[in-house]
């Protein structure tokens, strides 16, 4: 019986638990009743409802496509309502608060600033918008008790040409809140090579990046993006699992690839309920997330877009849970895991690990010490 205590987390403690995001998009978590209010505001008449609880929905089933394209779509709606600086502001602001509610202690949050320039925004006014609004929003999380610290990631669009651009930007708010880049957009037709540029500024810079790569694309695209763009991470990455042949009697053998990203422990940003919308993956249960665990890849449970998925961190986990049976250990593996392909300084990351992630999950885990006390009358009728 106590083994079972242990071994399942309840969904309080899945949401108390410390968790580590690596890869959401600001402009996919926005919360539905502010892109009503921005949208009065601002004067933007292009919402396909104005009820927030129907807006909600409407994003959630427009994503809901099989295709990341017509997924892709429904970001102009969001971007409508982020072109002046108090809209960036109070957007990151509410990120901020929104995930340290749901147990987020450290959290990478992207955005391409090239998509808020609409209303006459310099790309640097953008920059610091959200930075303002990132800190605000650790402010009054930590007023409500909580813990976060929040960086961001430049994400430069792959159809467009302006990633050189974007990564200069991203070097120049180093340390000033920006902790990386990113490239991100519809996949086929766009490989990351096109931006070979700014990758390779960004190398000479010694900065940190990710990319968008085997997510609507396979093997070619998580290919280049490690071995010619020289990735630090992959965002989704999770197609790497055609490089995994399992036979019948269970034995797993990796390809060339799929060792390589195991050898070298790249991070894979996994992001389970974003894969099943787009069609990367058809159930929580045969997700490649449950195999790659198992084979001790430097997995990571993300987000990619709360608003979108209608999803949270602590939802995610939930439903790996629930396919997986996953217990607190396992949320603490892939929570030291994202720490430690956070972008931050090794000695911040190290801190994180040892004096916030590893003490909140022993807490956690002591709770079934206590719970069994409390539930025993000392009757010696309970023995039977
Ligand atoms: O999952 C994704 N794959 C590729 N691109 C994405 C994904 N989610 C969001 N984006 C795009 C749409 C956003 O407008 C942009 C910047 O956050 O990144
Ligand atoms: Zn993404």
């Amino acid at each position: 019986m106590t083994s079972q205590i242990q071994n399942t987390p309840s969904s309080e403690q899945i949401r108390r638990a410390p968790k580590v995001l690596l890869h959401d998009h600001l402009d996919g978590g926005l919360r539905p009743g502010t892109i009503v209010e921005l949208a009065q505001e601002t004067g933007y008449s292009g919402l396909p409802e104005t009820d927030p609880d129907k807006l909600g929905v409407w994003f959630r089933e427009a994503a809901d496509s099989g295709s990341l394209e017509r997924y892709l779509e429904t970001f102009a709606h969001t971007c409508a309502v982020m072109q002046t600086r108090e809209a960036l502001v109070r957007v990151a602001a509410e990120c901020a608060e929104d995930l340290a509610e749901d147990g987020v202690v450290y959290a990478e949050v992207r955005y391409a600033p090239e998509q808020h320039l609409e209303t006459g925004l310099t790309l640097e006014e953008v920059v610091e918008a959200v930075n303002e609004g990132f800190r605000e929003g650790e402010r009054r999380a930590r007023d409500n008790g909580h813990r976060i610290r929040v960086g961001a990631l430049l994400t430069a669009m792959r159809h467009a040409a302006r990633a050189l651009e974007i990564a200069e930007l991203a070097n120049r708010y180093r340390d000033l809140g920006v902790v990386g880049f990113d490239i991100a957009g519809a996949e086929a037709g766009f490989p990351p090579t096109r931006h070979l540029d700014a990758f390779e500024y960004l190398k000479r810079e010694n900065n940190h990046f990710t990319i968008h790569a085997g997510e609507a694309f396979g093997l070619p695209s998580i290919w280049q993006a490690l071995q010619w763009c020289g990735a630090d991470r992959l965002g989704h990455g999770v197609r790497i699992i055609d490089d995994i042949q399992v036979a019948a009697d269970g034995s797993v053998k990796l390809g060339r690839l799929a060792s390589y990203v195991r050898d070298k422990r790249v991070p894979l940003e996994l992001c389970p309920s974003s894969n099943l919308q787009t069609g990367a993956a058809d159930s929580y249960a045969e997700h490649p997330i449950g195999l790659l665990r198992r084979l001790h890849f430097r997995a990571t449970v993300n987000t990619d877009n709360r608003l979108m998925s209608g999803t949270s961190m602590s939802r995610e986990f939930e439903h790996l849970v629930e396919a997986f049976g996953y217990s607190l250990d396992d949320m603490q593996w892939f929570s030291v895991n994202a720490m430690k392909s956070a972008f931050i300084p090794f000695d911040e990351r190290l801190a994180m690990i040892n004096d916030v992630i590893k003490p909140g999950y022993a807490e956690l885990k002591s709770e079934w010490l206590f719970q069994q006390t409390a539930s025993t009358s000392g009757s010696l009728r309970e023995q039977g």
